[in-house]
């Protein structure tokens, strides 16, 4: 029976999922990243039964530490093992603080329709109600069941299954941590899954990013807007940068003191990206707020500051007119 099980791979690049406690009390005070990959898999026998899984460790780091080197390595291997006949699906444990970016630059870069599932936890595992199991197991029946192909990069926690493109950490001392603006696509509940709706976006198979194109990824800065934001935030952030996230209040507004600079800063060569730093649901519209045509400045629409960080990076690794920027910014 064991041979017809889906050919699962469990990738493992550190987080708290691999995290360890002093005390089954401590489900907040811990080191993460300790636990090796097949330590998780000896410890949750469930999984036999679900596929034949095998692990590798990427990288045994906490998600804060993530760098662009860091993101262009996960996304080889994980493109590699996609291409390989002998994996029906890839699972990455990762930590929960940047998890959200990873997902999305998996989800625009590996050209490949099988399940890839991203899952983290909250507690470590040696916590009471430690939450790493479960979402493992649920990572692994989602990444082994055929409905979960040409879905795009998936995040599995807390039951939920989310679209890598939408999903955020939005709360940072709960187990039902990540949250989509417009809802996740489906539950995984005792290992089968429900599925109410499908991301329209373009990914994976239907992206125009080439990972082996890509040597490295340019500087794209984000600056965090806010009332009495001086303009030499943009201006040391834009420094060296291909693109300026303007994370702004509202609707993506600027301050009347910071429109000027960032014009000049626009005429300099820097993109201009207006974003929102409304969590859970920040959705800018191109015009509105500024005139973003006369000022050749684009807009992430609903994408967050760090989810358009990742975006902007794989569109400007050649330069682009703002026009085709804003074009990619709808698409994806
Ligand atoms: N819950 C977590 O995984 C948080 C941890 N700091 C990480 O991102 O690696």
């Amino acid at each position: 029976q064991t041979a017809a099980l889906p050919r699962i791979v469990i990738l493992a690049t550190g987080g708290t999922i691999a995290g360890a406690g002093a005390s089954a009390a401590n489900s907040a005070t811990y080191a993460a990243a300790k636990v090796p990959v097949d330590k998780l898999i000896a410890g949750l026998p469930e999984l036999e039964k679900v596929a034949q899984v095998r692990g590798e460790q990427v990288f045994q780091i906490a998600s804060e530490s993530f760098t662009n080197t860091h993101l262009l390595t996960l996304a080889r291997r994980v493109a590699a093992l996609a291409r390989d006949p002998a994996v029906d699906g890839i699972v990455v444990t990762h930590g929960t603080d940047t998890l959200e970016e990873s997902a999305y630059f998996l989800h625009l870069t590996v050209r490949s329709a099988k399940p890839i599932v991203v899952v983290g936890s909250m507690r470590p595992g040696t916590a009471l109600s430690a939450d790493g199991a479960l979402n493992l197991l649920g990572a692994v029946q989602v990444a082994a069941q055929r409905e979960s192909a040409g879905q795009g990069v998936l995040v599995v926690m807390n039951d939920e299954i989310h679209t890598a493109r939408d999903v955020s950490k939005a709360v940072n001392i709960s187990t039902a941590a990540f949250k989509s603006p417009w809802g996740p696509l489906g539950l995984v509940v005792e290992g089968k899954s429900y599925w109410f709706r499908a991301p329209v976006k373009r990914h994976t198979t239907a992206s125009e990013f080439d990972l082996d194109a890509i040597q490295t990824l340019p500087t794209v800065e984000i600056v965090y807007g806010y009332g009495n934001v001086p303009a030499s935030a943009y201006e040391t952030a834009g420094r060296g940068a291909v693109a300026l996230i303007h994370a702004g209040t509202g609707n993506g507004s600027v301050a009347d003191r910071i429109v000027p600079v960032l014009k000049r800063l626009r005429g300099e060569g820097l993109h201009i990206i207006r974003s929102s730093r409304v969590d859970g649901g920040g959705f800018v519209l191109r015009n509105a707020e500024q005139p973003d045509d006369a000022n050749d400045w684009v807009v992430a629409h609903d994408l967050n500051p760090q989810k358009a960080r990742i975006l902007a990076m794989l569109a400007l690794s050649r330069p682009r007119e703002a026009r085709e920027l804003q074009r990619i910014f709808w698409s994806y």
